[in-house]
């Protein structure tokens, strides 16, 4: 009996999406593995292709001759048991291919990419070998791209025999290595070494004791010196007598910010909890231990010590011989979080960053398949930890959209969340201060567990939050970021050498209208979604039914001339705030500011150590910041977010008010909050004032019940794209009928519109939204219309299914 190799190949297309036979040669077969990475011959021209080994088969239905499998990339499995069948659970529930699910598994050094050679097969004559191939055997292809000349050229070369282009897989997974060094002899023969040493070859004497207390290991040179006391040219002599080997050791690239850690006897030592985290706790512990997959939702005020609650159940699951994960909406904007994660686990911990480099991230996941860290704490695609024996899995901030991935596959962390929970038995806890009101619904009915703090750790209230109208500010002083109160409260604290924090809200951009005068921003009568400007048309559209009207010039609600497109920028709001109070030392905190890798952290340090009174920054600045001296925090332009087209806009204005609100007054010292909106009367806004999320989240949800939204309905959304606008309206047209005829009745359809971004990188968007409560032909008619899509009346039609969109832009 032959066995053969079923293997996902790696040429996205739908044909492809299923995995093909090859057959594995002999010498391969004792090697071979389920999630090793293998190169194959694929399709006519047999160009090879990296491919993954999903399984073993003995039989297939395939007519043809079956290919032999090529080589085999990996000494071991690169996807274990449990992510091959996630991968496969991920493609099917985001509409994507499994190969880009596999590949979105693991560390880029592992995504090998194929790469084309020109090659030089016959005799070319001397003028054309030296222009093109720079008079050397082969090329490579991409040399070319740019120069259609050379194209043709090798095109004729080809037909004629005299070049041939060749796929080549290449693996740019490196381990790092360093000098290290074993003994080659015994105890025994090294003892005799030393009794024939001269009496005054005191280095080689120690080399030799040296030696004798390493046999049987490898160590790093640098450290066998340090550790000796010899210098690298004694080792050498060493080496010359035959006494040690030197050899390669792999080491792993750890990244710098780890340099200052405590080692692991000064770790630190878990607080005291107050009963409502010690009840948090419990529940949790108990989970761990029983392995049941609940999922907890743990709603707890800012300032309420749920990061301790996470650190202590993380504490029981290793105690339980078990492993954890712990996510963080995005890493480089809560360093201190992080931080006290490697304080309380020391080297036990792993942290998967977006900033690291390729090699350090790659070193750090090939300590977590090894089985050398224990906690792993990382973003959003952290979540594929190749972690084994999983016990407790947290995601922190679970509200937050940066879960969802907005490129293919479209995976939401919390739903992966809950898929390894369930594979591992171990529980998973999403933790935050405003829920998301799809987690919330679940926790009230019953289907996650339901956790809270309700009270801040110092026992204080909450701090006070004053709303300033904006309106009457800029009647009285003209335009400005500042208003008179924000700037009393600001010299307050810089006399009492108190800090302060000033968000910019820069979410969303100056697309759409709002009065100055009453606030009014423009909205669909459908919809009640605002309005999208677009400069082409020169119109105001809605994106989810279409709606067009002109772009006002006075404002429908009070009539006043001021209706502007909305937007400002942190620089020019610096600017003033530097001319206002001269005196104030000021760290900005932007995009541009911290685009430098570890700038980040830097600008935050500085703060900490109060080398500035007042840190301006864009919403990088609401989450998880802890800095004791911070007693007033002001928010200057509550209103952007409110104005997006998009259902889950008062939701994000709320999450985000509360969540930089929460940066004040954590210590001892009373803190304040000063929103200045030109909305004063927005729930969002006023909830937010009032600390009150239960108020918020009854509101909201009866709007959402009333609008057919989440929680209520799931949404997807299917966007269509090609340079030709009427192409892209035409296929979602076909779409749009394809849906009809299949979908139920209850199911609600909107669109086809264009985009609200319609035009991006010179490709035209249309885009339907389905809204539905269950639909059991959903599922199916989504995957025919990718099965479609691939079709020749599609020719270069992009499109794309979003199952749950954060966002409808
Ligand atoms: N049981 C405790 N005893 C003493 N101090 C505590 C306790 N739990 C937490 N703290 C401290 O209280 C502060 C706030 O806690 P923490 O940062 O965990 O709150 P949080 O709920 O995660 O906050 P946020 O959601 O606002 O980021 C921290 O400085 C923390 O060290
Ligand atoms: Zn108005
Ligand atoms: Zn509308």
């Amino acid at each position: 009996m032959v066995e053969l190799a079923q293997v996902v190949v790696d040429v996205p297309t739908m044909q492809t999406n299923q995995p093909y036979t090859y057959q594995v040669p002999v010498i391969l077969e004792k090697k071979l593995q389920v999630g090793m990475r293998v190169v194959v011959p694929f399709g006519n021209g047999h160009r090879q292709v990296q491919g993954f080994v999903v399984g073993f088969t003995d039989s297939t239905d395939y007519a043809g001759k079956l290919k032999p499998i090529q080589a085999v990339m990996d000494l071991q499995p690169v996807v274990n048991q449990e992510l091959l069948a996630l991968s496969k659970w991920l493609a099917d529930t985001t509409y994507s291919f499994w190969i880009a699910c596999l590949y979105t598994m693991l560390p880029n050094l592992l995504k090998g990419k194929s790469k084309r050679i020109v090659r030089v097969i016959d005799d070319l004559d001397e003028q054309t070998y030296f222009d093109l191939f720079n008079g050397k055997d082969e090329r490579d292809y991409t040399d070319f791209a740019n120069n259609p000349d050379a194209i043709n050229q090798l095109l004729k070369l080809k037909r004629a025999g005299k070049v041939r282009i060749d796929y080549e897989v290449t693996d740019r997974a490196r381990a790092k290595t360093v000098m290290g060094l074993t003994p080659l002899l015994s105890f025994e023969e090294l003892e005799d070494a030393r009794t024939s040493l001269h009496a005054n070859a005191h280095a080689q004497n120690r080399l030799l004791s040296y030696l004798q207390s390493i046999i049987g290991k490898t160590v790093v040179q640098k450290e066998a010196e340090r550790r000796a006391q010899l210098s690298s040219s004694t080792f050498n002599q060493g080496a010359k007598k035959g006494w040690l080997k030197k050899v390669p050791v792999e080491v792993y690239r750890r990244p710098e910010s780890q340099v200052a850690l405590p080692d692991d006897h000064q770790l630190e030592k878990p607080l005291k909890l107050n009963p409502d985290q010690q009840e948090a706790v419990d529940q949790i512990g108990a989970a761990v231990k029983d392995q049941t997959a609940t999922t907890f939702l743990l709603q707890g005020v800012t300032g309420s010590g749920k990061t301790e609650v996470y650190l202590q159940s993380i504490s029981q699951a290793l105690a339980r011989g078990r492993t954890a994960l712990m996510l963080v909406p995005e890493i480089s904007l809560t360093p201190q979080i992080v931080n006290r994660v490697r304080r309380r686990f020391g080297s036990q911990v792993a942290v998967l960053h977006s900033s690291l480099s390729s090699g350090e991230r790659y070193d750090e996941w090939r300590r977590i398949e090894r089985g050398e860290a224990k906690v792993v704490v990382g973003a959003r695609s952290a979540i594929f930890a190749p972690l084994t024996n999983l016990g407790l899995i947290i995601l922190d901030e679970e509200h937050e959209s940066s879960y969802k991935q907005d490129e293919s596959p479209r995976y939401h962390a919390r739903e992966v969340a809950k898929w390894r929970g369930k594979y591992n038995n171990a529980p998973v806890v999403l933790g935050s201060a405003t829920p998301s009101l799809e987690s919330r619904a679940r926790a009230l009915k019953g289907v996650y567990r339901f956790l809270r703090l309700p009270h801040r750790v110092n026992k204080q209230p909450l701090p006070p939050i004053q709303i300033v109208d904006m309106r009457p500010e800029i009647k009285k002083r003209g335009e400005s970021n500042f208003s008179a109160p924000l700037l009393y409260e600001l010299n307050q604290r810089l006399a009492r050498g108190e800090q302060s924090i000033l968000m910019l809200n820069r979410r969303g951009f100056s697309s759409f209208m709002m009065c100055r005068d009453c606030g009014e921003v423009l909205k669909c009568p459908n919809c009640d979604i605002s309005l999208t400007l677009h400069m082409d048309t020169r119109t105001m559209k809605c994106h989810y039914c279409g709606h067009e009207e002109p772009i006002p010039q006075i404002c429908p609600h009070c009539h006043s001339r001021h209706i502007r497109y909305y937007g400002t920028g942190t620089e020019k709001v610096e600017t003033e705030l530097r001319q206002l109070i001269p005196t104030a030392r000021i760290i900005r905190m932007d995009v541009d500011t911290t685009r430098r890798k570890g700038m980040h952290e830097k600008l935050l340090r500085k703060f900490g150590n109060h080398e500035a009174d007042i840190l301006l920054g864009t919403q990088m600045i609401a989450k998880g910041l802890d800095f004791p001296n911070v007693t007033l925090v002001g928010v200057l332009n509550a209103d952007t977010g409110l104005g997006l087209p998009d259902f889950r806009a008062s939701e994000r204005t709320f999450d985000l008010l509360s969540q930089v609100s929460g940066r004040a007054g954590r210590a001892n010292k009373q803190g304040q909050v000063i929103i200045q909106t030109f909305n004063p009367g927005h729930y969002a806004i006023k909830d937010a004032q009032a600390h009150d999320y239960e108020r918020f989240f009854y509101q909201e949800m009866s709007l959402r019940h009333q609008a057919s939204y989440p929680p209520y309905y799931y949404t997807v959304r299917l966007m269509a794209s090609h340079p030709e606008e009427r192409t892209a309206a035409q296929a979602m047209a076909k779409i749009h009928d394809q849906l009809q005829k299949a979908l139920a009745p209850s199911t609600i359809i909107l669109g086809p519109t264009p985009r609200a971004i319609a035009r991006m990188k010179r490709r035209y968007y249309y885009q339907i939204v389905i809204k539905y409560k269950r639909d059991p032909a959903l599922h199916r008619v989504l995957f025919e219309i990718l099965q479609n899509t691939q079709s020749k009346s599609f020719k270069d039609v992009q499109v794309s299914i979003d199952p749950d969109p954060q966002y409808f832009m």
